[in-house]
């Protein structure tokens, strides 16, 4: 598998007790698999994304990333597997307002230490693919808010990464467009072979899902 949470415990410290964010949660995501998460206000759906994203260490359990084990690796190697290795897409697009469309997928690549020509070749072949071609030299402010979640999508799939990590993306849009981002995000898993995890609070969005499950009170289950 490309993503691999085994028997995960998570805990935050809560006055004199510790809250139990993830009980034991094991999920493994295949390539050009997409995994839904639903479940009720607080019961660590954003948690089990943040352990997979590898930004948070869990008390117990295991994390693999792309075949590799995250366990006892420092900072600096964690932060290199996300780079390569992971996309993530937040509740807001987190866009840089001076940059065109296209400037903003740029950026990701130029870090990564990608020829400038290069990753603007990948920048308009992303931007192509989630139906921005043409607003590609567009800033956010000149983006709708779905338009904006589709270059953020775009942008967290620069680096070709076999982990898709997306937490609630159409929170801020109306039903219609939400449908529309999620119905991306299903092609777009199984188009580029990402192992995908996608939170969200609308369950009529599952239909893009291979499989989903609800988090309860910190443990997973599967939903028939
Ligand atoms: N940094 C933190 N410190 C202490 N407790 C936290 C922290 N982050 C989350 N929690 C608690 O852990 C539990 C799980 O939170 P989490 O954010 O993962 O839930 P969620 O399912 O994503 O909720 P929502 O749908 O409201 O975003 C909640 O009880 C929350 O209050």
């Amino acid at each position: 598998m490309s993503l691999d949470l085994t028997d995960v415990t998570l805990t935050y410290p809560d006055g004199d007790t510790r809250l139990t964010a993830l009980d034991r949660v094991s999920l493994s995501v295949a390539r050009g698999h997409l995994t839904a998460v639903v479940g009720p206000s607080g019961s660590g759906k954003s948690s089990l994304l943040a352990v997979a994203a590898t930004l948070v260490t869990p008390d117990a359990g295991t994390v693999d990333v792309d075949g590799v084990a995250t366990a006892g690796k420092g900072r600096g190697a964690l932060a290199a597997l996300r780079r390569r290795a992971i996309g993530i897409v937040f509740q807001q697009p987190h866009l840089l307002p001076s940059l065109t469309a296209v400037e903003q997928l740029q950026v990701m690549a130029t870090l990564d230490g990608r020829s400038p020509a290069g990753a603007r070749d990948r920048a308009r072949e992303l931007l192509d693919a989630v139906g921005l071609a043409a607003q590609a030299g567009r800033r956010p402010h000149q983006l709708s808010g779905g338009q904006r979640q589709r270059v953020t999508i775009a942008r967290a799939l620069m680096n070709d990464p076999g982990v898709l990590l997306v937490d609630e993306p159409t929170s801020a849009l109306d039903h219609e467009r939400g449908a529309a981002v999620i119905d991306l995000i299903g092609r777009l898993t199984r188009e580029r072979g990402t192992a995908t995890v996608l939170v969200t609070h609308d369950r009529d969005h599952l239909a893009a899902a291979d499989r989903t499950v609800e988090m309860r009170d910190g443990r997973l289950h599967e939903v028939a």
